[in-house]
């Protein structure tokens, strides 16, 4: 689903690389933690799989596209296929539950008829059924996440980026997002979630990517956070 081909990426004008001939594959349906210190380059690797940027050197595939030389007008059907979900949630405000999973249908032109049925069965999934006429700014932080993960998910993503989706929310509540990205990978759902939450990797035991300064120094199956 996503092959990283000694993937270097320089900032303009920066002298250090924020990632550093990087090669990995990430199959079909995995759920993989993307590990390491502030600044080690996590961002930077989910930016170039939305091709918010291009590699400085090397060769990107994801869902079959070679990001380096996929045109512009061919980037939002790349994005499509990604649902994104951030450790802020960025939900619309002044707008409910429903409408804001809605608003991902209507902004890529689905019928109104496909959101009436799709947007309460996705609100049901993440456990906000009852909901769906509350604002978002009245929910709990653990809601708020919910939503935001169900508007990422509400097209069928093949692929979740998530950066540090329980970066704002108490270890409990945390647990339950996590259950909720563990059932949405079951459903063949390709998921990338960045960390520094090392009681999460540690309980998943899921694949661990992790990065020091731009490099990838360690590529683990069923691992755990262990980063100093
Ligand atoms: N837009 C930018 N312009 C210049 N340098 C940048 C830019 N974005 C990131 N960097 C640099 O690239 C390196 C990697 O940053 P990146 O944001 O990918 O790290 P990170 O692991 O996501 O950090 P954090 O855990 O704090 O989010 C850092 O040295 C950072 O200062």
């Amino acid at each position: 689903m996503i092959t990283f081909e000694d993937v270097t990426k320089f900032y303009p004008g920066q002298h250090r690389a924020a990632l550093r001939n990087v090669n990995l594959e990430i199959g079909r349906g995995e759920f993989v933690f993307l590990v390491g210190q502030s600044g080690s380059g996590k961002s930077t690797f989910l930016r170039l799989i939305l091709r918010e940027y291009r590699p400085t050197k090397g060769t990107l595939y994801v869902a079959g596209k070679n990001l380096a030389t996929l045109p512009q007008w061919k980037v939002p059907g790349l994005r499509r296929q990604i649902g994104t979900v951030f450790q802020d949630f960025r939900l619309l405000p002044g707008k409910t539950v429903y409408e804001n999973v809605a608003f991902a249908l209507q902004v890529i032109g689905r019928p109104g008829r496909e959101i009436r049925r799709v947007v309460p069965d996705t609100l049901e999934m993440v456990g906000l059924a009852g909901k769906e006429n509350r604002p978002c700014e009245e929910l709990s932080g653990g809601e708020q996440q919910r939503v935001a993960i169900a508007r990422a998910f509400v097209n069928r993503p093949k692929i979740l980026i998530a950066d540090e989706p329980t970066g704002n929310l108490d270890p409990e509540t945390s647990v339950g997002i996590m259950k909720l990205l563990d059932r949405i990978n079951r459903v063949d759902t390709t998921v990338i979630m960045a960390t520094h939450d090392s009681s999460i990797v540690d309980q998943m035991r899921r694949r661990v990517l992790e990065l020091r300064d731009g490099e990838l120094v360690r590529d683990q199956a069923k691992g755990i956070y262990g980063t100093a």
